[in-house]
């Protein structure tokens, strides 16, 4: 008998067919309350979900007894209570990788937009306020030979480090974990500790996880330390900064402008004080969004659930601990 399993995001077809060729599928909208309770016995009996958001703690768990491996469709895990499922012995599986490329692309847009006001100058040549010569109050500042600064030296940050300083001639600083020799050698990139990032970046873009250690790590005090002229970018998760204190540094010209493509809420709340500042670019957490980029993660997340069912896996783990 083929293993069940809860799929809670749609899939392109031809995914969809190599799903049910290996599982019996139980195909829901999202992992709301409400759809844990209606299809109650497909979580009984499932051995795999695969889906991308909505929350996986002890008290889903209790109502999936079966599960053997969770398949998330992104590179991110926080929605994950990856203790609860260590105890539990249920592999999570990710996709990382084929994403990378394209997020970087994501954080060199924003650096972009914000710094040139792509989004706000184009808003108002279709608005009709393009009249005549244009004057400093269209103008933006430059990217090319800034400083910018990784938050999170992981592969994005590797990926934004080679545009940035290969494409734009920027010196790169960066705080991660630990060294990063490749970004190091190859894009000159300097290690140091978080306030001298803030003090020295002339753009500050956060490719971190949400941890612990992670939530509000950019508060108002960190803020504070950044040059007035420069830029936040995020991309990482949006708790990572504080989000009111950030609008406040924005209204108060503490810092010049945001490009956020993550944030506390999402989707993100249309009275947020943040839609209404012309200093920031918001994008609807797109960083991965391109055809062929969300085709490549659905499909590593369906190779990934088939692997981890059958006893395959050889990547994609986030705890392969469990392995052993
Ligand atoms: N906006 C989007 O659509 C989008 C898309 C993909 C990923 N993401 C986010 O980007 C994150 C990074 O992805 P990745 O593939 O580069 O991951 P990664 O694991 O390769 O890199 C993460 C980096 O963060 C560093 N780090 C972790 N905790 C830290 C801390 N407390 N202080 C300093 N550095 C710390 C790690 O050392 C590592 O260098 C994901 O976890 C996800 O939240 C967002
Ligand atoms: O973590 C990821 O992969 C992106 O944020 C998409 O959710």
């Amino acid at each position: 008998m083929k293993p069940s399993v809860v799929l809670y995001k749609s899939l392109p077809d031809d995914l969809r067919q190599r799903l049910d060729e290996h599982f019996t599928v139980t195909e829901i909208n999202g992992l709301t309350a409400e759809n844990l309770e209606k299809h109650a016995e497909a979580f009984a009996s499932a051995e795999g979900i695969l889906g991308s958001g909505g929350k996986v703690d002890s008290e889903f768990l209790a109502k999936a007894p079966k599960l053997r491996v969770a398949s998330t469709v992104s590179v991110g895990y926080d929605n994950f209570d990856v203790d609860a499922l260590n105890q539990r012995g249920v592999l999570l599986m990710h996709t990382p990788t084929v994403l990378t490329e394209t997020v970087a692309d994501t954080m060199m847009a924003l650096v972009l937009s914000s710094a040139r006001r792509v989004v706000e100058v184009a808003e108002r040549v279709k608005a009709g306020e393009w009249q005549s010569n244009i004057g400093p109050d269209w103008f933006g500042i430059d990217v090319h030979h800034k400083k910018l600064g990784i938050l999170g030296m992981g592969r994005i940050g590797l990926a934004l480090a080679q545009r940035a300083h290969l494409g734009f001639s920027m010196p790169i600083l960066y705080n991660a974990r630990k060294h990063h020799d490749a970004a190091e050698q190859r894009f000159d990139a300097q290690y140091c500790d978080l306030d001298t990032l803030l003090k020295e970046s002339d753009f500050l873009c956060i490719s971190l996880p949400l941890t612990e250690q992670t939530h509000h790590l950019i508060g108002r005090e960190q803020l504070a330390k950044m040059k007035p002229s420069a830029v936040l970018i995020n991309a990482g998760r949006g708790p990572v900064v504080d989000e009111q204190a950030l609008i406040e540094a924005l209204k108060d010209g503490i810092i010049h402008a945001a490009g956020l493509d993550v944030f506390e809420q999402e989707p993100l709340p249309a009275d947020s004080p943040l839609l209404s500042l012309p200093n920031v670019v918001a994008l609807p957490h797109i960083g991965s969004a391109t055809h062929e980029t969300r085709y490549g993660m659905a499909k590593d997340a369906v190779d990934n659930l088939i692997a981890a069912l059958t006893g395959k896996v050889e990547k994609n783990c986030v705890n392969p601990q469990l392995l052993k």
